[in-house]
């Protein structure tokens, strides 16, 4: 995708602002949903025990199985489902990232099934793989696993891996792997404007930031 000059408001457009922290209150999400807002970005991420919000205007997201994803599958599908019935439009669910370093993709795609199932078609479906703890081939049968599941996004990373979070080549691998048919989410370090450009010029749809205004900051209007 070559680089292009994107404006502030269309990498908002692009943005979930998050806010993940463990410490986090339900004072400090009444002010990420103002912060929003003011930014002007297309969602919010938060927990789910953080749920449900007033948040008319924004998408609101919500994480399962955050952040190691070592909770049974029905588990993550009871997360999800309450979080949909509390208002969440999207869900951005952890895998069991164990199964995808054995290489068994058949248990990511049974995971994935899981909350999919327990969501139905409705919601949006977006699932993290943290790649920077996959080798290349995991991470490309980990999204073909995510997309026979029927995911509507693969997306690199928690933001809480010691591994650590988004590259651009993980993204660019990713993109490649579902060649446009669902969405490449990146997400984890993100920090500065040219790391979001970059990101997208590899084929980012959504970028999951908490950071958010200090990205925006540093792109023309
Ligand atoms: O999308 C979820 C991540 O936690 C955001 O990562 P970050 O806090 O490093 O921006």
């Amino acid at each position: 995708m070559p680089d292009v000059a994107l404006t502030r408001s269309q990498v908002a457009a692009l943005v979930d602002h998050t806010l993940l922290k463990p410490e986090a209150t339900t004072d400090d999400v009444g002010a990420l949903i103002a912060e929003a807002r003011s930014l002007g970005v297309l969602a919010i991420c938060v927990s789910p025990s953080m749920l449900p919000v007033r948040a008319a205007g924004l998408v609101t997201a919500a994480v399962v199985g955050f952040p190691s994803g070592k909770h049974h599958s029905l588990v993550k599908g009871a997360e999800a489902r309450l979080a949909v019935d509390q208002g969440a439009q999207e869900i951005d669910m952890v895998i069991d990232i164990g199964a995808a370093v054995a290489g068994d993709f058949n248990a990511v795609l049974a995971d994935v099934l899981t909350v999919r199932e327990a969501i139905g078609d409705g919601p949006v479906l977006k699932v993290i793989l943290e790649t920077a703890a996959l080798t290349d081939h995991a991470i490309v049968e980990s999204c073909r696993a995510a997309e026979r599941a029927g995911a509507n996004f693969v997306k690199t990373s928690t933001g809480f891996h010691p591994a650590g979070g988004a590259s651009v080549d993980a993204v660019r691998l990713m993109a490649q792997t579902v060649g446009g048919r669902i969405g490449v989410k990146a997400s984890g370090g993100i920090r500065t404007a040219q790391a979001a450009i970059d990101m997208i010029d590899a084929g980012a749809t959504r970028l999951g930031l908490s950071g958010t205004r200090a990205v925006l900051d540093g792109l023309p209007d």
